[in-house]
Parts: structure tokens; C-alpha cells; sequence
């Protein structure tokens, strides 16, 4: 950031009223030291409402660097610890900070190190005791509670939890100045954290806000566009379904984001101001670009239990064994805009099989015919097939407690080899008096003979959730879930469905039905995160370390509002702490998780923030001199699992050097040392794309095939397949472009067009072409590698002009989204192939629904 952006910046801060802002390192360089003085003499002398903010910044132990041992460290050298703090409190220190440098944390852990610090230090008491968490398993918003519950009065934050590798915790919003992207589904600033997508849940806001929201979007500045009367802001509607309610969506106005606060609860009187942010900005992708280094690699994971038992719905034979049941295509397609065909599912539920997941929940075959057969063909391609360690997971179909809901998800999943019915209903008070208008002992009866009912079509797997069980009154859970499990279900499922629950708190839910329903030992307990104020992580795993034994998760943490639990989150804590939460071990093949995360990130359209845990581009690459000197001597230092274990491979490792001369087995090669499995058609196209890339540019990276990857492989089906483009424009007249299409039968058209520039008059020639009006409703670019030679990525949302409405709560007709990618040298042809592979999408689903 610029020295006046961090001023803008920090003057934001201060009428926010944070208490102390860590303006930078002044010894890194001049202008840091100039802006960090600028920063003190203008906003550290300004009172805002008679507050004046401490002005920090930063500087090593130049003699001794004490920072490293701050972090988690054996019991046995706590010793160690309390002596270096009880010796910087004799020296005059007035706050301690306990920093987990690489977020390897979980918070039990980092809770009992600050109680142990306020314990033991001597003189601690006279001093303020802060935290400093980062995010590497997405556990800093967890751990930094934790740290503030356990005595630490001092919390260090980042807005939208910006930092190094994966970030901090997080307070919100530099998304502008820093070009640091949040991703839709961030919790509370995400454009989708108050956006409702699919038909239950639109139902309930209907009828009352609070059935699925925990906060009013006004207390953080956020303001509904229809209740403003505005239609500003992104349009992030797609259900699949017609829906008999009139739907409901929150339009944001544009600038929004930009002004919202993580503690919205304690921090709801502050006034609210806006930066308008409409396109997404990171420019650069900073994957991994370190040379091969023979320094020692990060510690290899405890070895728990490989072995994944067998199959039993209501019993696992091994009790550290945690089922892993991923959502991505049932609630990850409930995110707004996320919608997907039926062949981008089946290739996700294919990919999530080699992932090693155990239940795949491939839908809601009730919500449309489109959504029956897919599950349906999930149910009989994948869940028929065994993976490399004879592993086939189980297909499963949501369905609300009622007859045609149920039977629809049973002749979706019944052709699979270990079928599944999911069946929910809600039991919080809320739910049940505004959304179902049902008494207790009406739901206790829907629920008992909706299992039965299920069980009697021959499903001897049946899981039953009640919804919003985390705001949910104890004792009648206690009771309808006795009820369901003697009427025959065999997994229970418990929802924090509005993300409501802390990690104690849901912890002790688990807890107390474990220890309080009849008949639960003959059960699995399952856990449903969801994501509203950061903590869905770390609640699952809560959830596991008391006593459930199957995590509902989503790739990339998608969901609806601000998503789930993540996988690659939850999967990975496990792997490096399964230890210490009692010798949990999952069966997922973690090498896929990188593939995983692409092919989400390219089906959903929604797009991972660079500094998001585990899969960001930004997760394992270093900015400051600090850590990359740390680096150098030892990658432990800033990691703390290794790139490789989710399938990232650093450039170079293999000594494979693709160029112009390289032939397919190379390719393909590099390709699986990335994380890719291309074959057959695919690697052919992607063969000639790479080939046209090599001849212009000398040194092919890692994310230049990524990028190429992204716009071959994840493409929607072919209606319109891309041919050429020239285009002519400069200062000197309008622009013009010719843009040759081919259709399905190979017929090629060519059309010409004007335009306000290049890429204007590129998609008017598009336009003749298609002859299916669209609008334009995001443009983004970025350079993929730096230099003139770069890879231009372009991203692009359209949304139908003519079709595909459906009816906001206001009574308008909203258009839906789709999302379309496209990378080249050239930043008209990338930006023709995003557009086209929109209208694709587009062309795709309609063609999907009306047959
Ligand atoms: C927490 C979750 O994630 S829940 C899953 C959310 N997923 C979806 O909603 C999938 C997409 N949804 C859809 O396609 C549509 O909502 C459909 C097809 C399922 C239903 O559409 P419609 O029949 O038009 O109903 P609509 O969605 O407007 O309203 C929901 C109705 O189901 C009822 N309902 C909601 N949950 C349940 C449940 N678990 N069991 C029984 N009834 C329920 C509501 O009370 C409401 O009933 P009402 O009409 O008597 O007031
Ligand atoms: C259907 C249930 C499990 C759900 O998605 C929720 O409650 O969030």
C-alpha cells in the first residue's frame, strides 16, 4: 500500500475505534519509518469522539529474537517462555504478545498457553497479556477468542484478516488498497454473508429475518437495496428451482463492504462509511516460486491409522476414525451464483471420490428434475466405482421430512452401492413458530415418521438433522432425537445452521447429547458448520473432539451466506493435530485437495481469497525478508505442513522445464506434479494451447499452466466454441474486432463489430453471433506472472437479458448469474474466452431445464 492509503487507512481505523493500530515496521525501510511517523503525528494526535488510538510499530529483538519462541512450544519448554517474559516485564514491557507466527494453533491449545502464561510469568499481572493468531488452518478468529477467554485483553487483528501466508484473525475491510480480494463467501463482509439462495431458507427470511440471520447487515453497514428502494451492487441470485414463495435476496450497494466490522455485536454503534469495490483486484498470483532448497522440510505428520474401516451406516469400527461427508454439491451449490450443470457435478463428485471423502451429499433431488438426475448419475457413475484403496463412498440426497421430498431422494441415491437419505426439519424455536408454523409435538411426529418412512422404502442409512439445533433448546433435542433413532436413523446430524455457536459452546452441545439422548451409543453424531462468524472450523472440530464421528464440510468452505466448515481446513487440522484431539484421522487423500479446490473454484464461479487457509494462492508464499530469511534456514520456520500434502508442488522441484520443444508426456507430467490428471481429449487441446503459449514466451511457470488448466479443463460444455479474433483500435477512430464462433456442428461464423474499445467491441461481435442477449455485470483481469510475456486471466459474470428471472422480494425480476473464465496472452482473446464460456454456462442450463 502507498504511504496515503495507509494514512486513509488508518484514520478508518482510528473511527472505528480500534484501541492500538500497528502502523508498520519502521526499520524495513524509508518510506515505512516516514509513513509510520506520519501516521503517529496525524491520526495519533486526532480525537474521535475523545478517543485517540496508540500508534505501534514494529521492530525486532535485534540482540536476541525472542519472537520465534513465542509461539506454541512443548509443555516442557514453557520454562523457557515464562522466564524470557518475566525478564521483558523487568525490562519495562507493558503488553506481551503471545503470537502463533504459522497458525498451528488449535484453541484449546493456544487458550491453555495464555492461561499458563497468566499462571506462570512472573509479573504478568502487571502487564496487558494480548494475542496474535494466524490463519493457516483457519483457526485464527477461533484461537484469538479463545485467547480473549482465557485473560488476554489485547487482541491483534487485521481487517478482512489480511497477513502473511493465509493471514491473522480478522476485523474487516482494506479490500481496495490492498488489492487483497475477499472471497463471496467470507463471513460478514463476503458479498454473500447476508445473501439467501436457495427456496427454504427464502422462505424463512420471508417470514422472519432471524430464522437465518444472526445479525442485522445495517449494524455493520450493509443496507438491503430494496429496503433502500436501490438495485446497486451485484445481482447473486440463482436458485435452481422455481420457488412458491417469492424469493428473496439482499442487493448490496456497491460500496458496502468496504465499511463493515467483525465484532459487529460490541461494535454496532460506529458509525458506517464505504469504499466502493465492485470488481475483484489481486492482480498477481504469488503460488510458489521458491527455488528447490535443501533445507530441512516441514515436520511429516504423525502417523495415526491409515486404515479406513468398513462401512457400516450406524457404527464405525475404529473410534478415531472421523467420517468425513462433504456438501459441496448440495449446500456449496446453495451459495449465491454458484450453480452448477450436471456434468460440472459429476466432476466434482468423481474428483471428491479420489479425494477419499465418505459420503458425498450430491443434492436436493426434490429442488428440480435438473437436480434429481444429477444425483442420480452421481449415484450410479461414481457411487458404484471403487478408488485406488477399494474405497466407494456413500451417495446421499437431502429431503425435508415429507413424502415426496423423501421419495425423490431415494430414487436418486438407490442405485448407488451404499445409498443415503438425509432428512431435516427444524427444531429451534424460531424456526418452528415463524417458518413451519408447527407445535413441538408436531415436529417430534413429522420427524419420527418421516425417518420411518424412509427407513420402509429399503434406505438402511437414513441421517436426520434438526435444523438450527445450535439455537435449538436442549431437552427437546434430546427428545426428537431419541425419537428419530428408535424410528431407525443411523447418523444424527446437529446444525449450527446460522453459524451462531462459539466453539465451547458447540462443543458442549455435542457433549450434552452424547451424553443425554436415549439410544445415541448405537449412532454417528455428525456436525454442520456454518461459517457467519469465522468459526465454523474450529466448531467442528470441537464437535469431533467430543465425540463426533462425521464432519460435514464443503471445498473451499462454499455454502450458503458465508458457507461451511472447509475441508481442506478441518482435513488438515486433523492431520497435523489429530494428536492432540485424541488420535483423530480422516481417510481423505490429501494430495487431491489442490484439484479439489480449482475444480470448485472454476464450476462455482466463486473464487478463493488469495489469503484463504490451506488453498490461497497467497497460503504458502512468503512476502517479508523475515520469513523468507527464515525460510531459507529452515522451512519449518514459516510452515507448518508442507505444499506437496495437499498436491501443490513448488516450481522446479522435478527439474522439469517446459518449453517449445516439450512434447505431451512432459506436459502431462508437470501436469500431475501440479495436481492435475489430464488425459485423453483434454491433455490434447491443452497440449496445442501450451504449445502456442511456449513459442512466444520463454520460460512457461507453474501458474501459467494453471492458468491455461483453468480455461481448457473447467470449461462448461461447448455450445459456441471459441475460434479467432482480430481486432483494430488505438486512438485514432472506434475499435473494431471480427470473432470467428464455431457451433456444435463444426459451422464456423464470423462476425464484426464496433466498439468503445477492444474487448467492447469484441463481445458485440460475440453478441451478432450468439444472438442471446446478455448483460455484462463483472469484468476482472489479472497478469497470472509478472512481466510483459505474462498470462492475462480474465473473469467475467453475465447475466441473461430475456430469461432465467426470478422474483426478488422486493416484486422485481432479477436476472441470474453466470460465472465464465478465460487466460491467454492476449488480453482480447482471454477476454473473449471468459465470455464465451459464460454465455456456455448460460446456454448449457437452459438447455439442461427445458429438456
Ligand atoms: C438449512 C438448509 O440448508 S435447508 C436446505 C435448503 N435447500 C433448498 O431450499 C433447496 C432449494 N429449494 C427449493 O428448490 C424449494 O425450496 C423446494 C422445491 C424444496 C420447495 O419449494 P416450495 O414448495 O415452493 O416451498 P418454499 O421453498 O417456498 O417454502 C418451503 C416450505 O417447506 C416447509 N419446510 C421447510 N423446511 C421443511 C422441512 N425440513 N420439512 C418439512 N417442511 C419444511 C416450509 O415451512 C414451507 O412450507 P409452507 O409452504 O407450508 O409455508
Ligand atoms: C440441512 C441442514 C443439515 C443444513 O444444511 C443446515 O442446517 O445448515
Amino acid at each position: 500500500m502507498s504511504p496515503n492509503q495507509k494514512l486513509a487507512i488508518a484514520h478508518q481505523l482510528a473511527k472505528l475505534g480500534v484501541d492500538i493500530i500497528e502502523a508498520g515496521f519502521p526499520a524495513s525501510n524509508k518510506a515505512d519509518l516516514e509513513t509510520v511517523k506520519l501516521i503517529a503525528q496525524e491520526v495519533g494526535n486526532d480525537s474521535n469522539d475523545g478517543w485517540v488510538p496508540v500508534i505501534c510499530g514494529l521492530a525486532r529483538c535485534n540482540k536476541n529474537d525472542v519472537d520465534k519462541a513465542w509461539e506454541a512450544m512443548p509443555e516442557d519448554q514453557r520454562e523457557f517462555l515464562y522466564e524470557v517474559l518475566g525478564e521483558v516485564i523487568k525490562a519495562g514491557a507493558t503488553t506481551l504478545c503471545i503470537p502463533d507466527t504459522v497458525g498451528y494453533n488449535w484453541p484449546r491449545e493456544f487458550g491453555q498457553l495464555i492461561t499458563d502464561i497468566k499462571a506462570n510469568t512472573p509479573g504478568v499481572k502487571n502487564v496487558v497479556v494480548s494475542t496474535h493468531c494466524h490463519n493457516d488452518l483457519g483457526l485464527a478468529t477461533a484461537n484469538t477468542l479463545e485467547g480473549g477467554y482465557m485473560g488476554a485483553r489485547h487482541l491483534e487483528v487485521t481487517i478482512n484478516g489480511i497477513g502473511e501466508r493465509a493471514g491473522n484473525a480478522s476485523l474487516e475491510e482494506v479490500e481496495d488498497y490492498s488489492g487483497m480480494r475477499v472471497q463471496p463467501h467470507k463471513p460478514i463482509v463476503g458479498a454473500n454473508a447476508f445473501a439467501h439462495e436457495s427456496g427454504i431458507h427464502q422462505d424463512g427470511i420471508l417470514k422472519n429475518k432471524s430464522t437465518y440471520e444472526i445479525m442485522c447487515p445495517e449494524d455493520i453497514g450493509i443496507h438491503r437495496s430494496n429496503e433502500a428502494g436501490l438495485t446497486l451492487g451485484k445481482l447473486s441470485f440463482s436458485s435452481v428451482t422455481s420457488c412458491k414463495h417469492v424469493l428473496y435476496n439482499f442487493l448490496f450497494m456497491s460500496q458496502s463492504p468496504a465499511s463493515t466490522i467483525a465484532m459487529a455485536a460490541s461494535l454496532s454503534h460506529i458509525p458506517t462509511f464505504f469504499s466502493p469495490t465492485t470488481t475483484y483486484t489481486n492482480p498477481i498470483r504469488t503460488l510458489l516460486h521458491f527455488k528447490p532448497s535443501l533445507t530441512q522440510s516441514p515436520k511429516s505428520f504423525p502417523i495415526l491409522c491409515s486404515r479406513r474401516p468398513d462401512y457400516i451406516p450406524n457404527h464405525i469400527p475404529n473410534p478415531n476414525y472421523v467420517r468425513i461427508f462433504d456438501t459441496t454439491l448440495r449446500d456449496g451449490e446453495q451459495s449465491p451464483g454458484a450453480t452448477m450443470t450436471t456434468k460440472e457435478k459429476l466432476d466434482i463428485a468423481r474428483q471428491l471420490a479420489k479425494l477419499g471423502v465418505d459420503i458425498i451429499e450430491a443434492g436436493f433431488p426434490a429442488s428440480s428434475e435438473a437436480d434429481l438426475e444429477a444425483v442420480k448419475l452421481i449415484a450410479q457413475e461414481v457411487g458404484n466405482v471403487a478408488g485406488e484403496d477399494g474405497h466407494v463412498p456413500v451417495i446421499c440426497g437431502l429431503a425435508r421430512c415429507n413424502k415426496n421430498d423423501i421419495d425423490k431422494s431415494w430414487e436418486a441415491v438407490k442405485d448407488a452401492k451404499f445409498p443415503r437419505i438425509h432428512t431435516f426439519i427444524a427444531t429451534s424455536e424460531i424456526h418452528m413458530q415463524y417458518k413451519l408454523k408447527m407445535s413441538k409435538e408436531q415436529v417430534v411426529e413429522k420427524a419420527r415418521s418421516m425417518v420411518a418412512y424412509a427407513r420402509s422404502l429399503g434406505c438402511n442409512d437414513v441421517e436426520f438433522s434438526p435444523e438450527d439445533a445450535g439455537r435449538s433448546e436442549r431437552e427437546f433435542l434430546y427428545e426428537i432425537l431419541g425419537e428419530v433413532i428408535k424410528a431407525g436413523a443411523t447418523t444424527l446430524n446437529i446444525p449450527d445452521t446460522v453459524g451462531y455457536n462459539w466453539p465451547r459452546e458447540f462443543g458442549q452441545l455435542i457433549a450434552d447429547i452424547k451424553a443425554n439422548t436415549p439410544g445415541i451409543e448405537n449412532v454417528i453424531i455428525s456436525t454442520h458448520c456454518q461459517n457467519d462468524l469465522g468459526l465454523s472450523t474450529a466448531n467442528t472440530l470441537e464437535g469431533a473432539y467430543n465425540g463426533a464421528r462425521q464432519l460435514e464440510v464443503t471445498i473451499n468452505g462454499i455454502g450458503e451466506r458465508a458457507g461451511n466448515a472447509s475441508l481442506e481446513e478441518v482435513v488438515m487440522t486433523l492431520k497435523c493435530k489429530g494428536e492432540l484431539l485424541g488420535g483423530l484421522y480422516t481417510g481423505i487423500s490429501t494430495r487431491h485437495i489442490v484439484m479439489a479446490s480449482k475444480m470448485v473454484e472454476e464450476y462455482s464461479g466463486l473464487q478463493v481469497q488469495p489469503h484463504k487457509a490451506i488453498v490461497g494462492a497467497n497460503a504458502f508464499a512468503h512476502e517479508s525478508g523475515i520469513h523468507q530469511d527464515g525460510m531459507l534456514k529452515n522451512k519449518s520456520t514459516y510452515e507448518i505442513m508442507s505444499p506437496e500434502d495437499i498436491g501443490l508442488f513448488r516450481s522446479n522441484e522435478s527439474g522439469l522445464t517446459l518449453g517449445k520443444l516439450s512434447g505431451r508426456h512432459a506436459l502431462k507430467a508437470k501436469l500431475f506434479e501440479l495436481g492435475y490428471d489430464i488425459d485423453g481429449r483434454e491433455l490434447n487441446d491443452l497440449f496445442w494451447r501450451f504449445k502456442s503459449v511456449a513459442e512466444m514466451k520463454k520460460v512457461i511457470t507453474d501458474d501459467d499452466l494453471i492458468a491455461l488448466v483453468s480455461d481448457e479443463v473447467f470449461q462448461p460444455c461447448i455450445v459456441w466454441k471459441f475460434g479467432d479474433v482480430q481486432v483494430t483500435c488505438g486512438t485514432l477512430g472506434l475499435s473494431t474486432a471480427t470473432v470467428k464462433l464455431i457451433d456444435n456442428d463444426g459451422t464456423e461464423h464470423i462476425s464484426c463489430s464496433t466498439g468503445t474499445g477492444p474487448v467492447d467491441a469484441a463481445y458485440k461481435a460475440v453478441d451478432l453471433t450468439v444472438k442471446a442477449p446478455v448483460k455484462l455485470l463483472e469484468y476482472s483481469m489479472s497478469a497470472v506472472t509478472a512481466g510483459i510475456d505474462a498470462i492475462a486471466s480474465t473473469r467475467v459474470v453475465i447475466a441473461a437479458e430475456n430469461y432465467h428471472t426470478t422474483t426478488h422480494a422486493s416484486g422485481e425480476q432479477i436476472a441470474r448469474t453466470y460465472s465464465g473464465t478465460g487466460a491467454s496472452m492476449d488480453i482480447v482473446i482471454s477476454s473473449v474466452r471468459a465470455y464465451v464460456g459464460a454465455i456456455n454456462k448460460m446456454l448449457g442450463l437452459k438447455k439442461q431445464s427445458t429438456s
